[in-house]
């Protein structure tokens, strides 16, 4: 019954939400002390991933800019995945397997002190590898979003780099994770910036 169908969807999210609460708040914490390093000290964020993943990029550069919960001084950020222009262009554009264009982006505005974000379910992208590359020739920490293990993107980190991998298969439930993990974020930033204090609804 379609009804039941839903509901397993709420339990099932709601279920994955609490296991992880214990095992993610420690790398998320690491994520936010990355972040707040990044913009106290004049750097930015570069924010990238695919399909879905994108679409939270682009919120979570939305959330820097232009606020999340709280009013607070714009934070510098940009999603690299915007540029429909720049994303397509050859070589090395969509149209090629390993798109580089992430990398060429982050090669062209990335600074020791800046932050790569990259998201990802399987962690396997190719173009999110290249990024990650690019980040590390330009001393950028990265802090990437996966499904169950990290996949590669997980084995190319170094120590001061974050991994929040959300410990579960399907694809969807990773993704709500993400976007989970991502507020939780932006409220750790504002918190540690602005001061604890309740959120008005
Ligand atoms: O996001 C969607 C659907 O909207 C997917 O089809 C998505 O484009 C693909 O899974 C991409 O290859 C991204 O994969 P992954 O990096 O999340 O593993």
């Amino acid at each position: 019954m379609l009804e039941q169908r839903i509901q397993q969807h709420f339990i099932d999210s709601a279920d994955l939400k609490y296991q992880a609460a214990q095992t993610l708040s420690t790398p998320i914490a690491a994520a936010v002390q990355a972040m707040l390093a990044c913009v106290t000290s004049g750097g930015k964020v570069l924010a990238c991933g695919n399909g879905a993943s994108a679409a939270e990029a682009q919120q979570f550069a939305a959330f820097c800019v232009a606020g999340f919960e709280r009013e607070r001084p714009e934070l510098a950020a940009m999603a690299l995945t915007a540029d429909s222009t720049l994303l397509t262009a050859g070589p090395g554009g969509a149209q090629d397997p390993g798109s580089q264009q992430f990398a060429r982006q982050v090669r062209a505005l990335g600074q020791a002190g800046d932050l790569l974000l990259a998201l990802s379910v399987s962690g396997n992208d190719a173009n999110l590898l290249a990024a990650t590359e690019a980040a590390h020739e330009r001393d950028m920490t990265v802090v990437v979003l996966t499904g169950r293990n990290g996949g590669q993107l997980g084995a190319v980190l170094r120590e001061t780099d974050v991994l929040i991998s959300v410990p579960h298969d399907r694809a969807a439930r990773v993704r709500e994770v993400h976007a989970l993990v991502l507020h939780c974020l932006c409220d750790g930033v504002d918190a540690q910036l602005l001061g604890e204090q309740e959120i008005p609804l």
